[in-house]
């Protein structure tokens, strides 16, 4: 069976405990760090940015995963690959030249990726999928953490996953957005190959455990 990449999200870990919780990533089964920026305009939140990314560089050993939800990205592309990301997100509503800004996320050696609000359909991605390594499906209205599942965004994973196959793809599938354990197995059998988990993951007892859980989620044992 395989197993997802699991990404925590950095959002929603203890702040007064940060070298902590990096840590805990850094022990863990966690194949990234998810790392969301939010700027007050794209979205209707500002979360963290540069002088965070740099004590995340500092103290996780995971590749860090950077979902940029802001207008206009393109203006901080090159400061995030300076940074330390691994992939680059950009929103597709928020890009006026994907092609050209996932070119330039490619150019900074990062793997570019685009993220899809919950309306926004997967066929747009189509003219432009040679340029994507990864599409991050919103599975909830961004902008915060702790939201609930949207249901139809499993059937958009199944669709974009279909989309890939068709067109010789190799680009992953990333769901982000109230995934947890009663969700996961679907998700991954739709077709996702990392999820996203904040929550799930640092809300829970023992967030370890949570996050081999995660990983184990196709495995018969879990429901
Ligand atoms: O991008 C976002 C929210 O906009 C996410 O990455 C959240 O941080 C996921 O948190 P949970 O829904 O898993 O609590």
């Amino acid at each position: 069976m395989t197993q997802p990449f699991i990404a925590p999200s950095l959002l929603a870990a203890d702040f007064a405990n940060l070298q902590r919780d990096l840590d805990l990533i850094n022990r863990s089964e966690a194949d990234y760090l998810h790392f969301d920026v939010m700027d007050g305009e794209f979205v209707p939140n500002i979360s963290f940015g540069f002088p965070i990314l740099e004590v995340v560089r500092k103290y996780c050993q995971k590749p860090v995963d950077v979902h940029l939800m802001i207008a206009q990205p393109d203006r901080y592309i090159d400061a995030f690959a300076d940074g330390g990301a691994s992939v680059i997100h950009v929103h597709y509503e928020a890009c006026t030249h994907l092609h050209r800004t996932l070119t330039r996320i490619r150019e900074m050696g990062c793997r570019a990726g685009v993220a899809l609000n919950p309306h926004t359909p997967v066929d747009g991605l189509e003219d432009v999928l040679e340029q994507i390594d990864v599409v991050l499906i919103m599975s909830v209205n961004p902008g915060f953490g702790g939201q609930s599942f949207i249901p139809h965004t499993l059937q958009k994973v199944a669709k974009l996953k279909q989309l890939l196959v068709a067109s010789r793809s190799s680009a992953l599938i990333e769901i982000d957005g109230g995934v947890g354990l009663t969700n996961a197995s679907a998700l991954v059998g739709a077709g996702a190959d990392i999820l996203v988990a904040g929550s799930s993951v640092f809300g829970a007892s023992d967030p370890m455990k949570a996050i081999q859980q995660l990983k184990d989620c196709q495995q018969p044992s879990i429901a």
